[in-house]
């Protein structure tokens, strides 16, 4: 079982719910990554997704988009994230999820990014804007580094499709709330409870759900129907603007309520 699956289903173990922050590495400059991650997992996130900004992003609403441009603005690339994080490593408690499209993975070279980026305490990968049926151009190279290949699980495919993805994703399920872009969101369709029900059917790797979730109350929501959340938006806007106070209550309420 990979590392991820196994820190998730730890955490679900006891009653809490996944909780998975999205930051834009560089967003601020990359001498930002250290402190966010390590007051982030200080709060008790479960694994933190790190994006890397890139000039042509499929499916980022407005507040990801403009964090990407902050981001290359400051110089970030692919290889700069992944020395960074190498420089505080042995401090990383909780395992990372890196985001990242699929060109600046063959421009690293995939053996070469699968080693480096394992050695920077990435466990899992999510590369939006590569198919399933692509995936063994990087998979045996992941695998052998004990890196997991998260899939995303649009709600608009078909009933078959859903399945194959969601008994091919590791590490998680990322199961994607709604038809559209990032970005937070007021209201979510009745019909999500039976579609991660689906899901879950499928199979004992958790599902998560991300986009859009935004409050306290989205979190609570969700996390009564499926395994726990990755929040994006909300984060990266509360980080640009030092807000700590929300981020806490959002990983609060992911957790069981303490007991009086
Ligand atoms: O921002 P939101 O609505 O909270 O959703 C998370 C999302 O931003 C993050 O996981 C993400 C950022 N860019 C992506 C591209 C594709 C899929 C997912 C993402």
């Amino acid at each position: 079982m990979s590392q991820l699956k196994e820190t998730i289903l730890k955490t679900t173990a006891n009653g809490d719910k996944a909780f998975v922050p999205y930051i834009m590495a560089g967003d601020g400059g990359l001498d930002k990554l250290q402190p966010t991650i390590l007051k982030l997992q200080e709060l008790g996130v479960t694994a933190i997704e790190v994006g890397i900004p890139f000039t042509d992003p499929v499916a980022d609403g407005p507040t990801i988009e403009r964090a990407g441009e902050r981001a290359l603005a400051a110089g970030t690339t692919l290889r700069k994230v992944v020395e960074t994080l190498q420089g505080f490593v042995d401090q990383v408690t909780v395992p990372l999820v890196a985001m990242t499209y699929l060109n600046p993975i063959l421009a690293y070279g995939v053996e070469d990014f699968a080693r480096d980026a394992k050695a920077a305490g990435i466990r899992g990968m999510i590369i939006p804007d590569m198919p399933l049926e692509e995936s063994e151009i990087v998979h045996p190279a992941f695998k052998a580094e004990g890196i997991a290949l998260v899939q995303l699980v649009s709600l608009a495919s078909s009933s078959e499709r859903i399945e194959r993805l969601t008994k091919a994703s590791e590490g998680f399920i990322y199961a994607v709330t709604v038809n559209g872009i990032t970005g937070a969101r007021q209201s979510f369709a009745d019909e999500l409870g039976e579609h991660f029900k689906k899901l879950q059917s499928y199979t004992d790797t958790p599902v998560l759900a991300g986009f859009g979730i935004s409050t306290p109350d989205h979190v609570r929501n969700f996390g009564a129907i499926c395994d726990g959340v990755i929040v994006g938006s909300k984060i990266v806007d509360s980080i640009a603007n030092d807000d700590w106070v929300t981020i806490e209550e959002l990983v609060k309420a992911s957790k069981v309520a303490p007991v009086k």
